[in-house]
């Protein structure tokens, strides 16, 4: 699904009142009233007293057409304007009037603090202060009549965006923003709904189709794409009857060192049960026994000695994954370095492979064309230096994979694969797979599906998503805390099947 930009989001409207050929009025009230609609459907009158807090511009207007809804409706209703600006829109004085003429109460003017109403924590509140428009620092008390919200710590709904988010950099006080339940957004999923200083503030997110122009959304290029299973179902490629294990490829795994052999293990295991047609672990001496007993399907050559001194290969690998449990010794980087000046095939690095390049940025001239790097943030940072936030991040990452042709999967709670001017933002996992290992099995998988030969974006994209994928299978049946690397690797063949899995379907009566 695309992600826009705020001022996408305004072109898509605008386009769809003219394709439309409505108003800007009547799009608001279609919009704000698939809210009322949701709204009615799960509260079915219920008397709970609502606040539905309205600022002053578009968002407010929404705000205002869902009152007037639940107005109609005999629901317990009390409307406040949030009156930080005399610059109202034209469609939140048309709602205005209207609400005025239906409501026995007319909206509560807020201009300070002493305005502030009760709210307690049965309540319910709307929160239609800011959408998408917000561009400056909140004053004060705005800022204060937020938190005065959030101290209810009642159910709150944010209609578009929780208010006091900006859609291009992080808010000005990590207080000052709506705490929502649930956020129902217009059309298309928001950025910051899935970046971790920002994705926080809203406990669930629902997008509503509000039926804006299907050719405007189809054919501009949004600023990401979230990545779902109907993303990742067309790059999956499916077996040809007469294949052999030669058309699969034959993939080396480098790395592991003195009591970091698990890693490589791990990694392994991970790249054959992806598909891999055959595998090569590339390891220290002292992981020899280690891996052949517990990868029995692998081949293992060893350097001499506890940390690799030298990388060898007897073989053209059709992919090479580099850098789990590696140590940035000095002879390993050099090692390295001899290895990058040689190797042309595509390559996932990871880990202190990532490391050494931090050490050493010249190493980074030699990678191959889109090799996948795949950093955590402590990594991430190493690489691109510290950022401002999330934004900055992205930036930066986007800089930096354009200088050397990279992919980066910025690992995370939604993380994140960066390729030049492409976002795509991955929506499966879960905080379960926060545990040792999990990168050396992601480094795996993506080393698996590039020597099955996916196009290196390709299998980024859905080598993280099946990561996710099978962590989410795990956490269904076991829960987060008991989730470890291992368990992934065993649930990669179940998260292949979940793509094709159709939902179970209701029997129809005849
Ligand atoms: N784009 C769409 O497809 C649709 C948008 N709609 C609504 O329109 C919203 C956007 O509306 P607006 O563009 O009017 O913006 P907002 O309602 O988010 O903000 C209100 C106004 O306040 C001003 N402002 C920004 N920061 C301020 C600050 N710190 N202090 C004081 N004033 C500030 C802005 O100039 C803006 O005009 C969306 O979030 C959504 O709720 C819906 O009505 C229907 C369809
Ligand atoms: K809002």
């Amino acid at each position: 699904m695309k992600i826009f930009s705020a001022s996408q989001m305004r072109m898509a409207d605008e386009v769809t009142i003219k394709s439309e050929k409505i108003s800007s009025l009547e799009l608001m009230e279609r919009a704000a009233s698939q809210i009322f609609n949701l709204l009615h459907h799960r509260l079915q009158g219920a008397q709970i007293p609502i606040h539905v807090f309205c600022g002053i511009g578009n968002n407010g207007g929404d705000g205002l057409v869902i009152s007037r809804l639940l107005v109609e409706h005999g629901y317990n209703v009390k409307t406040y304007i949030v009156n930080f600006s005399e610059n109202r829109s034209k469609d939140f004085l048309v709602n205005y009037d209207r609400l005025k003429e239906i409501a026995k109460e007319w909206p509560f003017q807020i201009k300070s603090e002493e305005d502030f109403p009760t709210v307690q924590y049965q309540d319910m509140v709307i929160d239609s202060i800011f959408g998408i428009g917000l561009n400056r620092p909140l004053v004060p008390w705005v800022t204060q009549l937020i938190k005065h919200i959030n101290n209810a710590r009642c159910f709150t709904l944010s209609v578009d965006i929780p208010s006091g988010l900006y859609d291009y950099k992080k808010p000005d006080d990590a207080e000052g923003v709506i705490f929502a339940d649930v956020t129902v957004t217009f059309q298309l999923p928001k950025l910051v709904f899935f970046l971790p200083q920002t994705g926080g503030y809203t406990k669930e997110v629902e997008v509503i189709d509000i039926g804006l122009d299907r050719n405007f959304l189809h054919q501009t290029p949004g600023i990401a794409e979230l990545i779902n299973k109907n993303e990742v179902v067309p790059l999956y490629r499916s077996r040809h009857k007469y294949s052999h294990k030669g058309t699969f490829g034959h993939c080396v795994l480098i790395g592991g060192s003195y009591g970091k052999i698990g890693s490589m293990v791990l990694a392994t295991k991970a790249a054959l049960k992806m598909g891999a047609g055959l595998a090569t672990a590339y390891v220290p001496e002292c992981g020899y026994e280690v891996l052949q007993t517990t990868v029995p399907e692998a081949m293992v050559i060893t350097d001499s000695d506890d940390e690799l001194e030298e990388i060898n290969l007897d073989f053209e690998p059709s992919a090479v994954g580099i850098g789990m449990g590696l140590g940035t010794d000095e002879k390993t980087i050099k090692a390295f370095e001899e290895f990058l000046k040689e190797n042309k095939a595509p390559m996932v690095i990871d880990a202190d492979a990532i490391n050494c390049m931090a050490k050493k940025p010249e190493l980074l001239e030699h990678l191959p064309l889109q090799t996948i790097i795949t950093p955590h943030p402590k990594e991430l940072e190493r690489l691109i230096g510290k950022w401002e936030d999330d934004f900055d991040k992205i930036r930066k990452a986007q800089e930096f994979s354009a200088k050397y042709r990279c992919v980066l999967v910025v690992k995370g709670a939604n993380s994140l694969i960066i390729y030049e001017d492409q976002i795509y933002i991955n929506n499966s996992g879960n905080p379960g797979m926060a545990t040792a290992g999990s990168g050396d099995v992601l480094t795996g998988m993506l080393t698996g599906l590039l020597s099955q030969g996916y196009d290196p974006i390709r299998a980024a994209v859905l080598g993280t998503y099946l990561h996710g994928s099978a962590g989410d299978l795990i956490a269904q049946k076991n829960g987060f805390e008991a989730l470890i690397a291992g368990d992934i690797v065993n649930n990669i063949g179940q998260a292949y099947l979940e793509l094709f899995r159709q939902p179970q379907q209701q029997e129809q009566k005849s």
